[in-house]
């Protein structure tokens, strides 16, 4: 078997006395897809947010391609690959898509040897671009993204990671807020997403998304990893009894 994208190896986590995770291992290769189920407060948010940057571990490794990282910050995780989309998808709502791929590091170009003004050209079709690569229509791609559907919203978020060169995607619940038609669209979205090669990672509730999707289901319980099965191998009662333990 090919090296892993990633390699989470025995990572504890402790908020003052609250084990969050403890010695949690699990893995993550391209074109896969790793679901993460367990109950509340079963340390599925304070994984991601270790893979992430966003907390930083108080044993264990995280080997992306091979090598251990330690990452500062978000910002640096993100250079590295790795990108999360929360369940607030932190979408500017007032802007277009191709302005939300470029939120904060927008491109620019020289107008008649003047000053540098917004590339609007580039937005545009990195928009149109994505979108297609994403499979996902929409018909007007420079309407504000606040006119957009849930489903929508979620695929300009995924697009932004892609965009920007993405090669795991961490989603938090990303079907949560979604009616059923806009879960099966996010649903094939993460499809299209392993088709791509990338590694994907989600967080959810839902069995049937889990089993619609996953390739392996790790399960967490109070921060210890009650076990990781594959969806052909298992069933959502053993999943429910791995989550509550008993
Ligand atoms: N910043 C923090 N400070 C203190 N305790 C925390 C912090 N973050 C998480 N915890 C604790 O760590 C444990 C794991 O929480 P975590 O949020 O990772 O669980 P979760 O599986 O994501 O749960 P949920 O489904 O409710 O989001 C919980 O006991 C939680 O109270």
């Amino acid at each position: 078997m090919t090296e892993p994208l990633l390699d989470v190896r025995g990572v504890s986590k402790y908020f003052g006395g609250v084990h969050a995770l403890e010695d949690v291992s699990m893995d993550l290769h391209a074109g896969e897809v790793v679901a993460l189920a367990g109950d509340n407060g079963a340390g599925k948010s304070t994984l991601i947010k270790a893979i992430s940057g966003v907390h930083k571990v108080d044993r264990g490794d995280i080997l992306l391609e091979g090598k251990p990282v330690t990452y500062e910050s978000p910002q640096q995780a993100r250079d590295h690959g790795i990108e999360t989309i929360y369940q607030d998808l932190a979408l500017a709502d007032n802007l277009s898509i191709g302005a939300n791929i470029f939120l904060g590091r927008e491109p620019k170009r020289k107008a008649f040897g003047f000053l540098p003004v917004l590339d609007r050209g580039l937005m545009a079709d990195a928009a149109k671009e994505t979108m297609r690569r994403l499979d996902f229509h929409v018909d007007r791609l420079s309407a504000p993204v606040s006119a957009f559907s849930g489903g929508q919203r979620q695929a300009v978020a995924i697009g932004r990671a892609i965009y920007w060169n993405a090669k795991i995607l961490i989603m938090d619940e990303p079907t949560a807020a979604l009616g059923v038609p806009e879960q099966r669209k996010v649903i094939a979205l993460i499809k299209s997403l392993k088709e791509q090669g990338k590694g994907v990672i989600f967080i959810s509730h839902n069995l049937g998304d889990i089993f619609a999707v996953a390739d392996r289901i790790v399960v967490l319980r109070r921060g210890i990893k009650a076990g990781e099965r594959k969806p052909d191998e298992t069933t959502g009662d053993e999943i429910v009894r791995l989550m509550v333990g008993g």
